[in-house]
C-alpha cells in the first residue's frame, strides 16, 4: 500500500518503520503546511501531526479521496464536522485517542469497570494520565475516551482537570520525561482503594495499530473505530 503521512515527528517516524517493515510505501512525509501534496499517489494517509493542523489535513484528504486514520489528539471540536465531510465525499475515517492493542482492551475493562461500580456510591472515580513533556495537549485523548467510557455506565456527568465535585470526573495531567503515556483510573472509598492502569513501553504499540487500522479501511468507505479494526465486543 502506498502510504502518506501527514506529521513526521515521534510517531510519523515510528509508522514509517513499521509499515515498510510490513511491506508498504511511504511516498509522502508531510511536516507543515506549506509542502505541495500529490493526493493521487496515496492509497490511504495517516495523520499524526498537531491540534491545530489536524483537522485541515483530514478533510483535504476527503476532498482528494484518500481515506484517512488519525490518530492526533486536541482537536475533537470539530471532529462531528470532519464526520460529514467524509461522509460527503463518500471517503473512509477512523479517529483514534489511542491505536495501541493494549489500550483498545483497557477500554473494555474501563467500561466493565464502570458498570460494576456505578451503583457504589461510597467510591469515587479519579483519573491520571502522565506523558512526556512535549505533549501539546491536556489531558490526553486517551484520557478523555476513558472518562467517556465511565460517564456512559455511571451516573458520572463529565470530567474536568484536576476539579472534582459532585458527578464530575477529575483528571490530574502530568507532564514529565519522555513518558510514552501512562494512564490510570482509581475507584476510592473510606476503607480501600480499586486501581487498574495501563503504561506504553515504548510508541511502538501506537503506530503498529495505525498502520493495521490503514491496511483495514483499504476499499472501504465509511465512519469506523479500533472496535472494528480489532473486533472487540
Ligand atoms: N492516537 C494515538 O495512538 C497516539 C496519538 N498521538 C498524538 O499524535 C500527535 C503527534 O504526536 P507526536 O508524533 O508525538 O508529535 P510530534 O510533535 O513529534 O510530531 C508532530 C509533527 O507534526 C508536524 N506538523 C506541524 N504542522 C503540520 C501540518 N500542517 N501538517 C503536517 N504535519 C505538521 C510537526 O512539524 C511535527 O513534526 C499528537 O496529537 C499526539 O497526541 C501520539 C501517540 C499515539
Ligand atoms: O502525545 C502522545 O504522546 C500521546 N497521545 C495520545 C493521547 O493523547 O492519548 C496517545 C498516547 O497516550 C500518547
Amino acid at each position: 500500500m502506498n502510504i502518506g503521512l501527514f506529521g513526521y515527528g515521534k510517531m510519523g517516524k515510528m509508522i514509517e518503520q513499521i509499515a515498510q517493515k510490513r511491506g508498504h510505501s511511504i511516498v509522502a512525509k508531510i511536516d507543515d503546511a506549506s509542502q505541495p501534496i500529490d493526493y493521487k499517489s496515496m492509497d490511504v494517509a495517516i495523520d499524526f501531526s498537531t491540534p491545530e493542523s489536524a483537522f485541515g489535513n483530514i478533510t483535504n484528504c476527503f476532498k482528494n479521496g484518500v481515506p484517512v486514520i488519525c490518530g492526533t489528539t486536541g482537536w475533537l471540536e470539530r471532529y462531528a464536522e470532519a464526520v460529514e465531510i467524509c461522509n460527503d465525499n463518500k471517503g473512509g475515517f477512523i479517529y483514534a485517542s489511542n491505536f495501541s492493542l493494549g489500550v483498545n482492551i483497557f477500554f473494555e475493562l474501563n467500561a466493565q469497570l464502570a458498570k460494576m461500580m456505578a451503583n457504589l456510591e461510597e467510591y469515587k472515580v479519579s483519573m491520571e494520565e502522565i506523558h512526556h513533556t512535549q505533549k501539546l495537549d491536556a489531558p490526553s485523548g486517551t484520557a478523555i475516551t476513558l472518562a467517556e467510557g465511565i460517564i456512559e455506565n455511571t451516573p458520572y456527568e463529565k470530567w474536568k482537570l484536576e476539579e472534582s465535585g459532585d458527578k464530575t470526573i477529575p483528571i490530574k495531567s502530568i507532564r514529565e520525561g519522555m513518558v510514552p503515556g501512562t494512564h490510570s483510573i482509581a475507584y476510592e472509598s473510606a476503607v480501600d482503594k480499586i486501581e487498574i492502569k495501563h503504561e506504553a513501553h515504548n510508541r511502538e504499540g501506537f503506530a503498529l495499530g495505525a498502520v493495521i487500522a490503514s491496511e483495514w479501511i483499504a476499499g472501504k468507505s465509511g465512519i469506523f473505530s479500533m472496535k472494528d479494526v480489532l473486533n472487540l465486543s
